[in-house]
């Protein structure tokens, strides 16, 4: 299967990072290569690092990058970058970029079991490596299941639908996506079902963020991506859903935030000073056009900081 992903708001990250053909940029999630093309298409001198946790999107992408003496590709979790990219001497860089969540190929490509539009063992695992879906809902508790749906999917049929899972998997084990969607539909209510949508997608989402740990690496990832900035280096992070928006929208906030002293002080003693600026204050979502071309987009946001 073609490795394919359709970045979303992909000129204006682009532009955003404000690309020095001397700099030196980080592609944390490489995925098929497509803004690691147009970062590397406008270096001369300068470095790009290609990082993907995904072996088949590192084929991908050293193939896609294969004419550019400039770049680097490397297996890793973004939640390592610092550490990465001083081993190979690259720090301090000028722009970090991360698109955060599933690419297309993952979730098209039956055989890595992220949806629940084909049968395909249920997997999930952007690394390969660790627990699996399958592992997770044949062996948490009631408890742990609902947690996971509620928190990760907010999802507020969590409750049944662990319930479901744990009477189903009392019969036989569950081994298959679509095996996973039929329980999740006979779990919920009959009105839900009537609802728009798959009343299995919050729990594949969930599932899926609990399987990759993507929240932590979020955090973790963003924390490491700031740390090795240069002082006007910017980092662009695109998101697809609202909790992993939060994270950015709060620890980008926390980095451009100054004196904390009460406003009835007559001179700051606290001394904190803004270690960023925001690019965008409330960030960018995707224009109109973008949104009829890929529906998938609805909830992408861009968000960018410059370390001061
Ligand atoms: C939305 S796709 C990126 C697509 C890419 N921007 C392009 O132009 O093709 C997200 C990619 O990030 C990778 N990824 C997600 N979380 C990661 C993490 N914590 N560390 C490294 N790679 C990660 C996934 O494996 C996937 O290939």
């Amino acid at each position: 299967m073609e490795f394919q992903h359709k970045p979303v708001l992909f000129d204006e990250t682009i532009a955003s990072l404000a690309i020095r053909p001397d700099g030196i940029y980080i592609d944390g999630t490489a995925g098929g290569g497509g803004h690691s093309h147009a970062i590397a298409e406008k270096l001369a001198t300068g470095r790009l690092l290609s990082i993907d946790q995904d072996p088949d999107a590192i084929r991908a992408v050293t193939e896609r990058l294969k004419n550019y003496p400039c770049s680097i590709v490397y297996q890793a979790n973004f939640s390592e970058m610092a550490k990465v990219a001083e081993k190979l001497q690259l720090v301090p860089v000028d722009g970090v970029l991360l698109d955060i969540g599933v690419s297309s190929y993952q979730l098209d490509n039956p055989e890595r079991g992220f949806s629940y539009h084909n049968d395909a063992p249920l997997d999930m695992r952007m690394s390969r490596q660790g627990v699996s879906a399958r592992d997770l809902v044949n062996t948490l508790t009631w408890q742990e299941l609902a947690q996971i749906i509620s928190r990760y999917g907010e999802d507020k049929n969590a409750r049944g639908i662990a319930k479901g899972i744990i009477k189903a998997r009392e019969q036989e084990p569950i081994e298959t996506t679509l095996q996973l969607a039929e329980i999740i539909k006979a779990s919920v209510p009959a009105a839900v079902r009537r609802e728009p949508g798959h009343p299995a997608r919050k729990t594949f989402q969930a599932l899926r963020i609990a399987v990759n740990g993507e929240l932590d690496r979020l955090s973790q990832g963003l924390d490491a991506a700031f740390s090795i900035l240069k002082p006007g280096g910017r980092l662009a992070v695109i998101t697809f859903h609202s909790l992993e928006d939060r994270i950015v929208k709060q620890r980008m906030a926390s980095w451009c935030t100054g004196c904390t002293c009460p406003p009835d002080f007559p001179v700051c003693v606290c001394g904190k000073k803004p270690k960023a600026e925001l690019l965008y204050k409330k960030g960018l979502a995707p224009s109109e056009a973008e949104l009829e071309q890929n529906p998938r987009s609805r909830s992408a946001r861009l968000r960018v900081c410059i370390k001061l």
